[in-house]
Parts: structure tokens; sequence; C-alpha cells
């Protein structure tokens, strides 16, 4: 069974989404526990059923490079196999990733690498495109930019807003994301370390 630790910032509708798929029978993971780098909502989905849920606030910490240390030894305890990122809306910085990768995946509602960042959406929308997309990818310590594991195209119609598009691109998230963390758990999908690998420009913002 593989232990997969999720880092959430928010709402967490895809975590809940992946704790669903866990519960099928002969599904090969489990979350063994949920973080998040605020107080997040989201990490109700995990009380509730009993999973342990941990906050390392970004705010607390001087920098980047100190909370991601702290967030490493907070995911360490709990022995992941794989730590998924889904809505964590925070970079890491490389020491987080390097203790991480390759077992380190990402959602993202774009088709990467069209609309990186924070705000794939909003910029798909903003860019007037007729289709985007959904992303799990490898993280690394790029914005992401790391290895590209699965991807769906998804339309964008006239009378979108942010949030009808989001609407429609999360479930083909979390279908993706489903896909890809049972393929690494029954090793059809290999995370290859040198795929995996910090071949990415460090982004100079990420040790601020
Ligand atoms: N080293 C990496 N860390 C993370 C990646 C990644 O590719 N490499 N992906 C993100 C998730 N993400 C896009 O998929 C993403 C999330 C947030 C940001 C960002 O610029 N965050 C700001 C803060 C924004 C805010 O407070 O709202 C920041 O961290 O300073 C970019 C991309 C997860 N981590
Ligand atoms: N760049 C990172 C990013 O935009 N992540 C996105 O935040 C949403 C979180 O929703 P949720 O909290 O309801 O799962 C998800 O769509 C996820 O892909």
């Amino acid at each position: 069974m593989l232990r997969v630790v999720v880092l959430i910032s928010g709402g967490g509708s895809n975590l809940a989404a992946l704790l669903g798929e866990c519960d099928a029978p002969g599904f090969p993971a489990e979350v063994v526990a949920v973080g998040a780098d605020r107080d997040a909502v989201g990490l109700d989905h995990a009380r509730a059923r009993g999973i342990p849920a941990f906050v390392v606030p970004f705010a607390a910490h001087p920098d980047r490079e100190s909370w991601g240390d702290a967030l490493v030894a907070a995911v360490a305890v709990h022995e992941p196999d794989l730590v998924v990122l889904s809505g964590l809306m925070r970079l890491l910085p490389p020491r987080a990733v390097d203790a991480f990768a390759p077992r380190l995946i990402n959602t993202h509602p774009a088709y990467l690498p069209e609309f990186p960042g924070a705000h794939g959406v909003r910029d798909a929308l903003a860019a007037g495109v007729t289709e985007t997309g959904a992303s799990v990818i490898l993280v690394d310590t790029g914005v992401d930019t790391g290895a590209i594991l699965a991807q769906e195209r998804v339309p964008v119609l006239p009378d979108d807003d942010e949030a009808t598009l989001h609407d429609r691109i999360k479930p083909v998230e979390r279908r993706l994301l489903a896909d890809v963390v049972r393929g690494i758990a029954d090793g059809t999908i290999a995370l290859d370390p040198i795929a995996a690998s910090s071949h990415a420009q460090p982004d100079p913002d990420l040790t601020t």
C-alpha cells in the first residue's frame, strides 16, 4: 500500500476526491497525513476521517528555506512513499524539493507548460484561449517545470469565468491524479530520479 502525504493550502476538494478514491476496494494507496502551509479549511477532510492533519505556517518562519526545513520534518514523521501537492499554493525551496523528489508530484489546473504559476485558470481566461487543461507533474526547483506525468485538454467556453472554468478543470485533475497515484503504486509509472532531478534553473524567488 503506497503511503501518501498530501499538502494543501485551501478548500481541499481535490484532496477529498483522492480520499474517496482511496476508499475504493483495491486502490493501492492510502493518505496517511495531510499538511498545509496555513490553517486550511481543507484539513477538515482529513480530521473527519481520523487522518493526521498538520500545519507548518509559512508566516511563522523567517524565510522560505527554514519553512521548507520545518515542512520536511513534519512530513517525514509520516514516512511517505509519495508526497502530493494538491492545491499547495506555496513554492517549495530547493532543500525541500530535494528531500522529497522524485516522489513529489503536483496537480496544476492548466495544460503545462501553458500558464504555470499560482493563477493558471485566471491566466488562461485572460489569454483568450479556447482550450486549457489539467496536468500532473513531478515537482522540481522551478515553477511547474517538472516532468509531465499526465495531462488532458479542457475546453474554455465563451461565457466562462474563473469559477466555471476551474469547476470544469477540477474533475479532470482529480481523475488524472488518481490515475497517476495508482500508476506509481502499481509500478506502471516509474519516478525517474533523472527526470525529476532539479534540472530546472532554481527560481531565484524560491530562496526568499
Ligand atoms: N518548487 C516548487 N514548488 C511548488 C511547485 C513547483 O512547481 N515547484 N508547484 C506549486 C503549485 N503551483 C502550481 O502548480 C504554484 C503555487 C503557488 C505559486 C506561487 O507563486 N506562490 C507564492 C505565494 C502565492 C500566494 O500566497 O497566494 C509563493 O510561494 O511565494 C506558484 C505555483 C507548489 N509548490
Ligand atoms: N498552481 C497551483 C494551483 O493552482 N493548484 C490548484 O488549486 C486548486 C486547489 O483546489 P482545492 O483546494 O479545492 O483542491 C486545484 O485546482 C489545484 O490544481
